[in-house]
């Protein structure tokens, strides 16, 4: 995947977050407000053991004061000292209550954003050219969008809360603490800019070996799907040991990346710890000093050791949140390197023509790029109605002819010219131009679903009978038949499995049905036995209209065709129809003398 070299930053999600602003607006005020009424509490106690039981005066602002006396001052508390657990009650309660009020507003606003993450992510990757699926990974691409995905979640939910709320405590219980005494605020505050300084430095180094661990795991991830996707082709050539050697060694690699952060995380976490440690102990021992010395009360001494616990543990947070920051910045980073790949685009007024018409390839020339030219000067003209057959080498381009065809891939400007009825391919509109052209592989890939709703698409318009038609034109109706559920048979991962054979004639089948303009069948006759192949061939000819392209290395395949280009290292070699061919000196009448000859 093309590395970002941009500054990409976590606040490239912002737009995610439109309708939802208010509730992390909401959740930002109650947790304000669960902040205040936590503080409230030390207040109380400072307040009840100096001016209630002691003597010392009502050190409070004037209203609360004035209020206090005009109820009946000391004397009225020491009788109902219960009015003063009643007001920690209410300050517990609102704090409880606000806690709960921004905790499900974050939800909402996060889970929404998250949404709408994956939304476009997944929509941008249906956007994004074949040419780049084939360059990536599924498995890394799979990991971005489900852990670094996580990731970005884990961030709006807990440690941008967390950001916000960690700044206002230690702001706060530093105001409250400097109001109270400003010398022992002050060493309490000198630990501050020592952990943050600290985690500042840890941020940089865990980030980047978070970005190794990360990219480890999505190669991790890409083996065990490959593993997956081709499990018949590793139990078919006896790849176990192989393949279990690779993932031990991708996998032990991971764990060490991850055994490396995890000790840069555990010294950071460790010696945070200590320096925790140290500036309580320091308060609590330069408070014990201030009270002998009369310079704080005890009340006040009391409050201080509160509100200093409640600044160490946001300070530790601060530093813990840094480190996760970085993370998150990694993560983004690496969905914004799927979000910021050029997807498939129109050309400006992209046209929509009838695609029943002659399709011409003029001069064609075509590389995937570094690898040198695959096409060389291709020329061909396919009339509306008629077969085109494709015959040739493996690895002479016949693919690559229908991949841009189908725009698969974009033929450059100055590499020739492709049309349907005139029509330069690249003006006309991509979905109109795939929506005209089905195309059969050898490989065809079957969703999991029913034989009727792979043949349908899924699509209600098409009722049972319709879909046999189709089915029996593919000369697979006898075999859905066959099974106990007919043609509500599942096939795939949670229903039965069928043969190579058997799934081409079910993509025929499919592909039948959308009953395209433009067929393409490449190689997708190849598993099926000759018998089978020529019934297929018989009933589509009989029954089937349109343009069709037929790719295959078996001469019974496109001896009808109406003409017959032979390929060979990218150039056409060879055309004609079956019967000037098979008399004319070249590789398809050495084709036809083997396989005829072996039949
Ligand atoms: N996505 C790709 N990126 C780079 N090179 C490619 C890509 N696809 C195909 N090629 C190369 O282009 C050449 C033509 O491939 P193509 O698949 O068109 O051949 P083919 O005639 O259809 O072969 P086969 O009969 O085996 O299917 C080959 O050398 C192949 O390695």
């Amino acid at each position: 995947m093309k590395k970002d070299k941009k500054h990409t930053s976590i606040l490239r999600f912002y737009p995610f977050t439109k309708g939802l602003r208010h509730n992390f607006v909401l959740a930002l005020i109650s947790i304000v407000i669960a902040v205040f009424a936590n503080y409230m509490t030390p207040q109380v106690i400072r307040v009840t053991v100096d001016s209630v039981i002691n003597d010392s005066p009502f050190n409070l602002p004037a209203f609360l004061t004035g209020w206090i006396e005009s109820l009946g001052g000391r004397a009225f508390l020491r009788e109902n000292i219960v009015l003063c657990a009643l007001a920690s009650l209410i300050f517990a309660v609102l704090s409880g209550v606000s806690t709960y009020l921004s905790r499900m507003n974050m939800a909402k606003g996060c889970e929404g954003t998250v949404t709408k993450i994956r939304d476009t992510l997944f929509s941008h990757i249906q956007r994004l050219p074949y040419a780049w699926h084939n360059l990536n990974q599924t498995g890394d691409i799979i990991q971005r969008c489900t852990q670094d995905v996580d990731l970005i979640r884990n961030f709006i939910s807990d440690q941008m809360m967390e950001l916000v709320r960690v700044t206002f405590l230690i702001v706060v219980s530093l105001g409250l603490m400097f109001a109270m005494n400003a010398q022992l605020a002050l060493i309490a505050f000198i630990f501050i800019p020592i952990v943050v300084g600290y985690s500042l430095i840890f941020f940089f180094i865990v980030g980047d070996r978070f970005r190794v661990a990360d990219e480890a795991e999505g190669t991790l991830t890409a083996i065990v799907q490959e593993n997956l996707t081709g499990v018949r082709v590793v139990r078919a050539f006896g790849r176990e040991r192989f393949e279990k050697d690779k993932f031990n060694k991708q996998n032990e690699l991971f764990t060490d990346m991850w055994v490396r952060l995890g000790r840069v995380l555990g010294l950071n976490w460790g010696l945070g710890d200590l320096l925790s440690g140290l500036q309580v102990i320091t308060i609590m021992a330069a408070g014990i000093f201030f009270v002998v010395n009369d310079s704080i009360t005890e009340g006040e001494y009391l409050a201080f050791i509160a509100y200093n616990s409640m600044l160490v543990w946001p300070t530790r947070s601060l530093g813990r949140l840094l480190s996760e920051l970085s993370k998150t910045g990694i993560s983004s980073k690496r969905l914004f390197e799927i979000l910021d790949a050029e997807p498939e685009r129109d050309t400006e007024n992209p046209v929509t023509p009838p695609m029943d018409r002659d399709i011409e390839f003029k001069n064609v020339n075509f590389s995937y790029g570094a690898s040198g030219e695959v096409l060389h000067d291709i020329n061909f003209k396919i009339k509306a109605g008629t077969t085109l057959g494709i015959l040739g080498s493996t690895g002479s381009g016949k693919s690559t002819l229908t991949y841009l065809l189908d725009r698969l891939y974009e033929l450059p400007e100055g590499c020739g010219e492709i049309t349907v009825g005139g029509v330069d391919i690249r003006r006309i509109a991509l979905d109109h131009l795939r929506r005209n052209i089905g195309i059969v592989l050898q490989e065809p890939f079957l969703f999991s679903k029913s034989f009727k709703d792979s043949i349908s698409d899924g699509s209600d318009r098409h009722d049972l009978e319709s879909v046999r038609r189709y089915a029996r034109l593919a000369v697979i109706d006898d075999t859905i038949d066959s099974f106990a559920e007919g043609y509500d048979t599942q096939i795939g991962e949670r229903g039965v499995t069928i043969s190579g054979g058997q799934k081409q004639r079910v993509a025929i089948a499919r592909m039948l049905m959308q009953n395209t303009p433009i067929k393409i069948f490449d190689d997708s006759l190849s598993a099926v036995d000759m018998e089978t192949d020529a019934k297929i061939r018989e009933s589509i000819n009989q029954n089937v209209h349109g343009t069709t392209i037929i790719i295959a290395h078996r001469i019974t395949t496109i001896m009808n065709a109406d003409q017959i280009i032979v390929m060979d290292k990218g150039r056409i070699v060879q055309r004609g129809t079956h019967e000037t061919l098979k008399d004319e000196d070249g590789i398809y009448k050495r084709i036809y003398d083997t396989q005829r000859s072996a039949t």
